[in-house]
C-alpha cells in the first residue's frame, strides 16, 4: 500500500482560496456559480493523504489514527447490478474523502440548487487527516443460509465462518454481523464520521445500517515510531503488535496468500474480527493495582511485562514468583501469547470507546477489539476460546457484538473496492 503526500486540492485550501468574498454572496443560484468558480487554487502538497490505491486496502497497516466510525451495513436490494454500481460509486467517493476533497460533481455547495448536494458539507475546511476507510464482506452477503446471494454461488471463502458463541459472551445481534462493514479512521472524528455518513448517503435504497460504532482513541500501535498507547484500564495497548514494518509477520499471519485460500479473489486480503467488549470500568476501578497488574501480566506504568525489563522486553512466563509463575497463568499476557497458540499472531487495531452511562450509573464504555488475521479458525476462535474459558480479565468484561468480515484487497486507480470478488 502506498502511504505518501500526494499533490491535491484540500478542504482547508479551498475554503480559504474561497475567502471573505465568498462568504459575502448573497443566497440563491448565482451564488453556487460564483462560489464554484473560485474553487480554483494551484495544487498543494498535503501532508495527511494516505493513499487509498495499493496492494492491500488502506487502514490496516496504515499508523493506526487517532478516530474511528465503524458500521455494518446490510444489502436492501436483490438486484447484483444496483449493489455494483453502489460499490463503484462509493470508491470514487472514498477516493475523494481521502484526498480531502468533497464528494460528487457539486460537492456541499457548488451542485444544482434543485438537488440534495452530493457532499453533506461538514468537513468542508478540514483536512484529509490521515482518513482511511476499509471495506469487508461478511458471510451473509455471499448466503442468506439456504441460497446464495447476488449469484456469488462458489465464492464464499471457507475461512470465512460464523464465529462461534464463546462462553460467557452476551452478544446483541442487532450490534453484530452485517453484509458489509465499513471502517473509517482519521485524526479527526468529524473526518471519519462525515466518510460514513457520506456513504451511507450514497447507498441509500441499496444499504442500511445494522449497527455502528464510534471510537475515540487508539488502543494499538501499528508502525514503530508510534507511542503504545493506553486503553481504558489505564495500561498500554498494542506493545506487542504485529508492525507494519514486519513484513515476514505480516505475510505469515495478516494477508491471505496464494495456495492459503480457496478463493483466488482473496489473495493480497486480509479477516476482520470486530468485536464490542464493555469494559466493567466502575469494577476495575475498584481493584488494587496489585490485582489490576496481575490481571494484565504487566506492570501498568511502563508497559514492561511482569518478569522485567521495560515494555518491549519479551515476557518470561516460566520465570517463578513467590506463589506460581510471576506473569500470572490466568493472566490475559499469559494467556494470549503466541507460546501458547503455536506462534500465531494477530494485527490488533481496536479502539477505545464509550456510548454514555447506562442509567445505572454505570459508564456504557469499553474498546471496540479489531483485529486483522489470515484466517481466525487459527488465528482467533482458539485465542478467544482460551480467553474466554481462562482469562482473569473476563470478570472486567462483556463481550457485546461480535462480527467477521473477509477484507478484499487493495484497489488500482480505475477498479472498485470488491471488484476482485464480483469480476472473477
Ligand atoms: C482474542 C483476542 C483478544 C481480545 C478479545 C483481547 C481483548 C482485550 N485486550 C485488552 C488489553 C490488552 N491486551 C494485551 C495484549 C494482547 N491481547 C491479545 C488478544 C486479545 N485481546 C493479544 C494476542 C495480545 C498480545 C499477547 C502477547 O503477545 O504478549 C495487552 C498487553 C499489551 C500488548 O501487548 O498489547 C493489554 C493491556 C483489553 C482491555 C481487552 C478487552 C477489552
Ligand atoms: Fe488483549
Amino acid at each position: 500500500m502506498a502511504e505518501k503526500s500526494s499533490p491535491v486540492f484540500s478542504r482547508r485550501l479551498l475554503l480559504s482560496s474561497a475567502g471573505a468574498g465568498g462568504a459575502g454572496l448573497a443566497v440563491g443560484a448565482l451564488a453556487h456559480a460564483a462560489f464554484g468558480s473560485q474553487l480554483e487554487p494551484a495544487a498543494k502538497k498535503v501532508a495527511d493523504v494516505v493513499d487509498c490505491h495499493g496492494q492491500h486496502q488502506a487502514g490496516i497497516t496504515t499508523a493506526a489514527q487517532d478516530r474511528m466510525h465503524i458500521v455494518g451495513f446490510d444489502v436492501v436490494t436483490e438486484d447484483r447490478a444496483k449493489l455494483v454500481a453502489m460499490l463503484k460509486e462509493w470508491t470514487a467517493a472514498i477516493e475523494a474523502m481521502t484526498q480531502g476533497k468533497e464528494v460528487g460533481e457539486g460537492g456541499a455547495a457548488s451542485g444544482s440548487y434543485d438537488a440534495p448536494p452530493t457532499d453533506t458539507g461538514e468537513a468542508v475546511g478540514l483536512s484529509a487527516a490521515n482518513l482511511t476507510v476499509t471495506i469487508g464482506f461478511g458471510r451473509s452477503l455471499f448466503t442468506d443460509g439456504k441460497k446464495s446471494r447476488f449469484g456469488l454461488e462458489g465464492k464464499l471463502p471457507e475461512a470465512l465462518i460464523e464465529l462461534p458463541h464463546f462462553s460467557g459472551d452476551m452478544v446483541e445481534e442487532e450490534r453484530s454481523h452485517g453484509d458489509i462493514v465499513v471502517q473509517a479512521c482519521a485524526n479527526d472524528p468529524q473526518v471519519a464520521v462525515h466518510a460514513i455518513r457520506n456513504l451511507s448517503r450514497i447507498g441509500f435504497g441499496t444499504v442500511r445500517v445494522r449497527w455502528s460504532q464510534i471510537g475515540f482513541g487508539r488502543t494499538s500501535k501499528t508502525t514503530s515510531d508510534q507511542q503504545t498507547p493506553r486503553n481504558l484500564f489505564g495500561f498500554k495497548d498494542g506493545t506487542a503488535n504485529i508492525l507494519a514494518d514486519d513484513a515476514e509477520a505480516l505475510d505469515k499471519h495478516v494477508w491471505v496468500g496464494e495456495g492459503a485460500t480457496d478463493q483466488p479473489w482473496m489473495v493480497g486480503g486480509t479477516y476482520m474480527v470486530a468485536r464490542r467488549i464493555r469494559m466493567q470500568i466502575e469494577v476495575w476501578d475498584r481493584a488494587a493495582l496489585r490485582e489490576q497488574e496481575n490481571v494484565v501480566g504487566r506492570i501498568k506504568s511502563t508497559g514492561a511485562p511482569l518478569s522485567g525489563g521495560e515494555e518491549f522486553t519479551a515476557p518470561d512466563l516460566a520465570m517463578a514468583g513467590s506463589n506460581g509463575p510471576i506473569i500470572p497463568a490466568d493472566s490475559h499476557v499469559a494467556m494470549l501469547h503466541p507460546s501458547k497458540h503455536n506462534g500465531v499472531q494477530m494485527l490488533r487495531r481496536g479502539f477505545n470507546y464509550t456510548d454514555g452511562s447506562d442509567g445505572l450509573g454505570r459508564l456504557d464504555a469499553g474498546l471496540f477489539f479489531i483485529a486483522f488475521v489470515v484466517d481466525a479458525r487459527t488465528h482467533f476462535v482458539p485465542l478467544q476460546k482460551a480467553m474466554s474459558a481462562n482469562d482473569a480479565m473476563n470478570e472486567y468484561l462483556r463481550h457485546t457484538s461480535s462480527g467477521l468480515y473477509a477484507v478484499p484487497p487493495g484497489i488500482t486507480q480505475g477498479q472498485y473496492l470488491g471488484q476482485q470478488l464480483f469480476e472473477s
